[in-house]
């Protein structure tokens, strides 16, 4: 191994109120551009229905949850489907990188640039004070957005293709995050959220 290129290291971010790291390439044994062909396959994804002002309306991505802790959604418990091997294979190697324990995943999977996720905290209360969410991506790099909700800071990630972006600390009291739309191509990308829910 190389160790001048590559790092197997989550690099902090510097950030006020908050912690972010990131590791350019989450080690695993098989390549980036099989994992986001088996993703998308094997997964059996959803398109739930967010309510805006009384009305109702696809989420521009599709999603599904896996995992061992049953999770609350827009006030509703639902039970996640078992991990995948290919889920329990990326958990291990994201727990292995972080240090950290995962009991759940959230997955979306944006089809193309018209895809997107609203500016939002991952602050349920299930998920405790100073939540740990290991965010890997597979596919089409696309911007991860943050913004502090006092001060309206911003700052841009690009979340690259194989990438883990570890959200720590305060991050989520302090901070929203989301994925914009964008005008130009871009090609399909699945992005894994790991959480761990009390
Ligand atoms: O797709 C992303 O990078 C963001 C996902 C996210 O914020 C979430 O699942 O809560
Ligand atoms: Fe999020």
């Amino acid at each position: 191994m190389d160790l001048f290129t590559s790092s197997t290291i989550l690099a902090p971010i510097p950030v006020a109120d908050g912690e972010l790291s990131f590791l350019e390439q989450l080690p695993l044994a098989l390549p980036n551009d099989e994992v986001l062909a088996r993703l998308i396959a094997e997964t059996a994804w959803r398109s739930d229905t967010i309510t805006v002002w009384g009305k109702q309306y696809p989420q521009p991505r599709l999603t599904a949850w896996h995992g061992e802790a049953a999770y609350a959604y827009s006030g509703i418990k639902f039970e996640p489907l078992p991990f995948t091997p290919l889920q329990q294979v990326l958990r291990a190697a994201v727990e292995a990188a972080s240090g950290r324990r995962f009991n759940s995943v959230l997955l979306n999977y944006y089809r193309d640039g018209r895809d997107s996720m609203g500016m939002h905290s991952d602050n349920e209360p299930e998920l405790g004070p100073e939540p740990a969410i290991a965010s890997v991506s597979f596919g089409a790099a696309r911007t991860f957005v943050l913004q502090h909700k006092a001060t309206k800071q911003r700052l841009r990630i690009a979340l690259t293709d194989g990438s883990l972006l570890l959200m720590a600390g305060r991050l989520q009291n302090n901070w929203l995050h989301g994925i914009h739309k964008i005008s130009r191509f871009a090609g399909p990308r699945v992005n894994l959220t790991f959480r761990y829910i009390g």
